[in-house]
């Protein structure tokens, strides 16, 4: 495929994975129009054009893409009326990676089904549950510990662990709470001891091989990342083994674009988890681990330039800037003492208000190993506050 060059990028989400890929892509010279559901979030800052509507609501959609006519519609986050993105597509719209996919990431299930039920996959035993009776009658045949999620949500937003029978309850009111959409509908799933957890970061081509990044391993509270880092010590054969997954999982999707894969890496065993088809929270140490970081991946995968290397640069770290109250007007201290260690660097989201645990930044690092990149990252993010 030889595209012309600026194409029109319709981004549908607009948080702080949109605003790194808006950067990119503008330096490449596209014309951006991010979307979402509240003025003045990140990616809207540095787009052309952005516009506030419910990315859940078929009518807005169309509004928006006929306003626009844009070349490519690009998903930010999986919370958006995907049944729209099917009728744009067959309009010929380009969908990354395709309409379809994201209509299987949507939810939770589906892509599941997908994996387990279709393609044989490893994953954590699970069931579903719609009322509450249901959900205790699943969690009994899943077992405790047990982890229940609603089917729509991401960064953990309505999850919890459930450690036996009398939680119950509360994690299934704490889910339909939490739950984005319309859905009443939650997964029960076993909960995995594992040793380590990866992203994958799986970039798929229109026109070549698909690639990896080195695998980045996480460390997640609340369902909610909170630090990343890269390389992740994982044995070879299970690299290759995640890698067989992916590539497995995302040509089954189809389209292009990268992917976050997610595993629960045990002693024995790479269970899949989860994937995003777009770039990942916990893939934000590649603004600094990588030649290419994964918003320029994403980017030249669906704009079908190619990607002739990807180097990997040394241990690099990342640690999340969090808020620990509700607040609409943001200011950060502390942003020089952080600044101060050589091979640390800050990003500052630029979201227009807070709320407790909403991630305002990340703090990134190299280190001369993991260890030491994890340290050094950790401690630039405490030294942010939010004031
Ligand atoms: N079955 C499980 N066993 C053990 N831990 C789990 C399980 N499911 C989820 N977790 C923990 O919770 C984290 C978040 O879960 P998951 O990735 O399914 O949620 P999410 O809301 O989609 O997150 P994100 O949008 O950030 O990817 C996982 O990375 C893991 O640390
Ligand atoms: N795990 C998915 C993820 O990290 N998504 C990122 O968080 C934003 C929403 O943040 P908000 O909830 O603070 O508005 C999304 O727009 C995306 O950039
Ligand atoms: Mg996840």
């Amino acid at each position: 495929m030889s595209i012309k060059l600026p194409q029109k990028l319709m981004l549908l989400g607009s948080g702080e994975l949109g605003k790194e890929f808006a950067i990119a892509a503008q330096r490449l010279g596209n014309y951006v129009i991010a979307v979402d559901r509240y003025a003045n979030a990140p990616a809207m800052q540095v787009a052309d054009a952005y516009e506030v509507i419910s990315m859940l609501s078929a009518d807005d959609l169309e509004a928006v893409v006929t306003k626009y006519q844009p070349d490519i519609i690009i998903p930010e986050i999986e919370a958006i009326r995907t049944k729209k993105l099917i009728e744009f597509e067959q309009q010929g719209i380009t969908v990354i990676p395709t309409a379809a996919a994201t209509n299987y990431t949507m939810n939770r299930d589906r892509i599941r089904e997908l994996a387990h039920q279709q393609l044989g996959i490893r994953t954590a035993k699970y069931g579903y549950a719609t009322t509450l009776e249901e959900l205790i009658a699943v969690s009994d045949e899943i077992g405790f510990s047990n982890v229940v999620k609603p089917v729509m949500s991401s960064s953990g937003k309505g999850q919890s662990v459930v450690q036996e029978k009398s939680e119950v309850e509360k994690a299934w009111n704490y889910a339909i709470a939490n739950s984005r959409g319309d859905s009443q509908k939650v997964i029960v799933e076993e909960f995995i001891n594992f040793e380590i957890e990866i992203t994958l970061l799986t970039i798929k081509q229109w026109n070549a091989p698909t690639i990896f990044c080195s695998p980045i391993g996480h460390r997640q509270e609340r369902g909610d990342y909170q630090e990343s880092w890269q390389p992740a010590e994982i044995s070879e054969d299970k690299i290759l083994k995640a890698q067989e997954i992916a590539i497995k999982v995302t040509d089954a999707l189809g389209g292009a674009g990268i992917f976050g894969v997610e595993f629960f890496i045990t002693k024995d065993e790479v269970i899949f988890s989860e994937l995003s088809p777009r770039p990942h929270d916990t893939g934000m140490v590649t603004l600094i681990s990588q030649n290419l970081n994964e918003f320029e991946l994403h980017l030249r995968a669906i704009l079908g330039l190619p990607i002739p290397h990807i180097e990997q640069l040394g241990a690099s770290a990342s640690a999340v800037i969090l808020a620990s109250e509700k607040s609409d007007s943001i200011a950060f201290s502390g942003v020089a003492d952080a600044l101060s260690e050589k091979d640390v660097d800050i990003k500052l989201f630029g979201k227009p208000n807070a709320h407790p645990y909403r991630r305002m930044g990340v703090a990134l690092a190299k280190g001369i190993n993991v260890q030491e990149a994890r340290e050094k990252a950790t401690k630039a993010a405490s030294k942010i506050q939010i004031i």
